[in-house]
């Protein structure tokens, strides 16, 4: 589909477990996606990492993931859908090997925001959970700042009993690992996950709110926008990849994000079906796209294009979109507020490159003599 073409259009790039082997003719491009939050998937072999990149970022539909091939090398994926959703996710191969001398444990993990360790909830989990045990021990040691996200993965094959119990045993196994390890003051969120269903994107949602700084403002707003609209839940999605970046403090329940998924996908298809005027057209989901959707309980669901890369979309009773001109008054306040904040981010974005261009110059970054040395130290195990 064009729009995703245009947006998740960065193909993967393979390199060995140094990433700046390959990149190493660029130090600068280095520097400047280091500045984006990184995302690390691993997880042993086929517990189904890739299947969860491809489907959430690119769209996959869960049924090709069953083609996929086996990731032997670290795959990094730019993901640039927005100014709040920009980080890189590193796909790692099953066998990873710590101990591996190329294997720069600095480097992944010292630029490294949150750590998603994926379980195969249909398979025996001992062995996974020995290597999540020594993988947050290893990252741990690295860098403190990581979060760690269990995804207990592939549990559309189980029934509801025994999903919360592999929840429960997966726990308490894994916190009493890293208890033993010395570690119980480190914090493991678990999630249950299927790329089958919305849980993997609302998993993916939570992890990626973590990363944005601006998450509590975003939150206040949506708070104010709520309360004084009369509306029952509004979600922030990135339109691209639907994982919603913020939503008010009230509760989330499952249904009312999949009903509000489900309306982007309608919304998005029916623009790039009948809303393209010409062929070269690549992006029909514009400052005009809104949408209203009256269920049959009494429920309206409505969408708001914020940019051309985010949408708010909220649930709200019948009765209180009666007076739709206030709702749409107070949604023009919320995107201009939206706006400001996105401005003030990308203000503090550059300001943060040029202070690291400073000292890139400063430290000589450019001789390449010192860059040799300093990838031979933290290779070292
Ligand atoms: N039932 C089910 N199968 C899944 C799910 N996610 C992935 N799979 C399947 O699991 C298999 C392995 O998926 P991959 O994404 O290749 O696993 P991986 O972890 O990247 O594997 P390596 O590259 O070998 O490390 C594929 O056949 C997927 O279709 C899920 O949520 N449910």
């Amino acid at each position: 589909m064009s729009y995703q073409d245009e947006y998740v259009g960065s193909f993967p790039k393979d390199f060995s477990y140094g990433p700046f082997e390959q990149n190493g003719d660029s130090d600068n491009a280095s520097l400047q996606e280091d500045h984006k939050p990184r995302i690390l998937l691993m997880g042993l072999r086929r517990s189904g990492k890739s299947s969860i990149q491809k489907v959430v970022f690119h769209k996959m539909s869960p049924n090709e993931t069953l083609f996929l091939e086996s990731t032997n090398k670290i795959v990094k994926d730019d993901i640039n859908n927005s100014s709040f959703v920009q980080f890189q996710i590193w796909d790692f191969p099953g066998q990873i090997d710590f101990f591996d001398p190329t294997f720069d444990s600095d480097t992944i993990f010292g630029g490294c925001g949150a750590l998603v360790f994926v379980i195969d909830a249909q398979d025996d989990y001992q062995d996974a959970l020995d290597k999540l045990q020594l993988t947050v021990t290893k990252a741990y040691r690295v860098n403190s700042n990581i979060k760690f996200e269990v995804f207990i993965h592939k549990v559309d094959g189980l029934n509801d009993d025994y999903k919360m119990e592999s929840q429960r045993d997966i726990h308490h196994r894994a916190t009493e690992d890293l208890a033993e390890a010395g570690l119980e003051h480190v914090h493991l969120s678990f999630h249950l996950t299927s790329i089958y269903d919305h849980s993997i994107f609302e998993a993916f949602s939570k992890v990626v709110q973590k990363l944005i700084p601006q998450l509590p403002t975003l939150e206040n707003l949506l708070n104010i926008l709520i309360s004084n609209s009369g509306i029952e839940k509004a979600f922030l999605f990135d339109v691209v990849s639907k994982i919603y970046i913020a939503t008010d403090s009230s509760p989330v329940d499952m249904q009312s994000y999949e009903l509000c998924c489900d309306m982007i996908d309608v919304v998005i298809d029916i623009s790039c079906i009948y809303g393209m005027v010409d062929e070269t057209e690549v992006n029909t989901f514009n400052s005009q796209s809104s949408s209203l959707i009256k269920l049959n309980n009494g429920t309206v669901l409505y969408l708001r294009e914020v940019n051309k890369f985010l949408a708010l979309v909220c649930i709200l009773r019948e009765e209180n979109f009666q007076k739709q001109g206030v709702i749409d008054y107070n949604f023009l306040c919320f995107r201009d507020a939206i706006t400001q904040v996105f401005e003030l981010r990308s203000k503090s974005q550059n300001a943060a490159k040029n202070r690291s261009d400073i000292e890139l110059l400063a430290n000589g970054a450019g001789d390449s003599t010192e860059t040799t040395t300093d990838n031979l130290q933290v290779q070292i195990p």
